[in-house]
């Protein structure tokens, strides 16, 4: 396969994604966990609905329940036979020219199929009841079945779990679902000049951020995640942390050392203990990103500088996880956005530059960079509520200009 194009022969951004899509092994172990815990989690088997939800008519409103046809005046007076309620319904028939007390959520009676809310009622009597009548017959009833019928088809194996998808499960009655086992990822951060917060710096140190940048999203995505702390520059001890992270995990992430310099091992021991597919994507920041195997795990080696880090997480571990947790990764959506200043860019590689995006009372959608754009200046991704994806091929942009743009709140969904 030829993978390379663009920039000195570069992979293509999209070259590298459909590499790792196709790269990823497909989950086979499953496991059946608690409902609660199950955010994100991917379902290994199609979701069968035992039930109809609601499973009865129920009413939408507090109100009176009644026979439409039995309203023959726009307002008609009817004899209250009963009361039902969330939980306790009416077990009786209700006939013609009768009407029930009844409350938002319980059972609809038997010979009724109309409620009318209690404002549009006025009490005569302890046992008349006089009523407008609504527009149609089934007005404020919510039909059995009608959000999930029995038999359906409700998630398809390989969804993802949302929140909501959770209360339809719980609604459904399923304390207990069926996913593919759990990915367990290990973290490996490399480089001497690494502290960790709270100890001192002395002169070059930086503290470690990539780490907590990286598990903050991975928890995201209802992965274990196994951190192997901070190793230094050396050939020794990153095969060590790289060997024990494979025994342990089923993917490993490291950060930095992927580039050029003396001190940067990353590949070479990925080469040693296993495969690299490939290093370096046409992409703006973080070209050097590197992507192979080791005995037991899949590797993915991010650059160090901590921009690059979380973009090249975003961008290519994303999908890839995805796609290894059993899920299908589609192109996150995009919207266009007007540029409210010039964008420097150089044709060749792709450019996910930082940028803060709004949108007017009219729903138009401009934006503008967070300014300086080093992949060093983490401050710009915090700044920054989108991506400004800019194509590989395109150059310098001014204002008044369209971009397409990726919302941040939609990068772990
Ligand atoms: N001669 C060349 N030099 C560099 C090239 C190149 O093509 N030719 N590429 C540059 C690009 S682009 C990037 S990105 C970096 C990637 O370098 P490494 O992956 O080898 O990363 P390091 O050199 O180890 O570190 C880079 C930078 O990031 C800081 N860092 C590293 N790890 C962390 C961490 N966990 N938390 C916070 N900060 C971290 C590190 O101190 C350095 O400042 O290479 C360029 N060089
Ligand atoms: O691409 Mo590097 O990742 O620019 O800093």
């Amino acid at each position: 396969m030829s993978i390379c194009d663009t920039e000195n022969g570069l992979m293509s951004f999209e070259q590298a994604v459909n590499y790792l899509i196709d790269a990823m092994p497909t989950p086979s172990e499953t496991q059946q966990i608690a409902i609660e815990d199950a955010l994100g989690r991917v379902l290994a088997k199609d979701v069968v609905s035992s039930m109809n939800v609601p499973s009865a008519d129920n009413s939408a409103m507090d109100g009176y329940a009644f026979a439409f046809d039995a309203m023959l005046d726009n307002s008609q007076t009817l004899t209250l036979v009963g009361q039902s309620f969330a939980g306790a319904p009416f077990n009786g028939s209700v006939a013609s020219g009768e009407c029930v007390r009844i409350m938002t959520g319980a059972v609809v009676p038997d010979g009724c199929d109309t409620v009318q809310m209690q404002e549009n009622a006025q009490v005569v009597s302890e046992q008349l009841v006089t009523i407008e009548k609504p527009k149609y017959m089934g007005a404020n009833v919510r039909n059995k079945g009608e959000d999930i019928s029995q038999g359906q088809v409700i998630f398809a194996a390989g969804r993802k779990l949302s929140s909501a998808d959770i209360g339809v499960l719980v609604s459904l009655g399923f304390a207990h679902i069926d996913v593919f086992k759990q990915l367990t990822v290990a973290l490996v951060a490399t480089g001497d000049e690494l502290k960790r917060p709270g100890e001192s710096l002395k002169s070059g140190d930086i503290y470690e951020t990539n780490s907590y940048v990286v598990t903050s999203m991975l928890k995201k995505l209802g992965v274990n995640i196994l951190n192997f702390g901070i190793v230094a520059d050396d050939l020794a001890a990153i095969t060590s942390a790289f060997n024990s992270a494979n025994e342990q995990a089923d993917i490993v992430i490291s950060s930095g050392g992927v580039s050029v310099g003396e001190a940067d091992y990353t590949k070479q021991v990925l080469a040693e203990l296993g495969s690299v597919d490939f290093w370096k994507v046409a992409i703006k920041p973080g070209k050097p990103f590197a992507f192979g195997q080791l005995s037991d795990s899949i590797f993915f080696g991010l650059p160090g500088n901590p921009v690059s880090a979380t973009v090249t997480f975003y961008q290519l571990v994303v999908p890839a996880l995805t796609q290894m947790q059993g899920a299908k990764w589609s192109p996150r959506k995009q919207m266009r956005a007007t540029l409210t200043a010039n964008i420097r860019k150089r044709p060749g590689r792709k450019d996910f530059q930082r940028g803060i995006y709004t949108t007017n009372e009219n729903g138009e959608v401009s934006v503008s960079t967070t300014g300086a754009q080093g992949s060093g200046m983490l401050t710009s991704m915090s700044v920054a509520n989108c991506f400004i994806v800019l194509p590989a091929e395109q150059g310098s942009l001014f204002e008044g200009e369209q971009v397409l743009i990726e919302p941040f709140d939609a990068l772990l969904t």
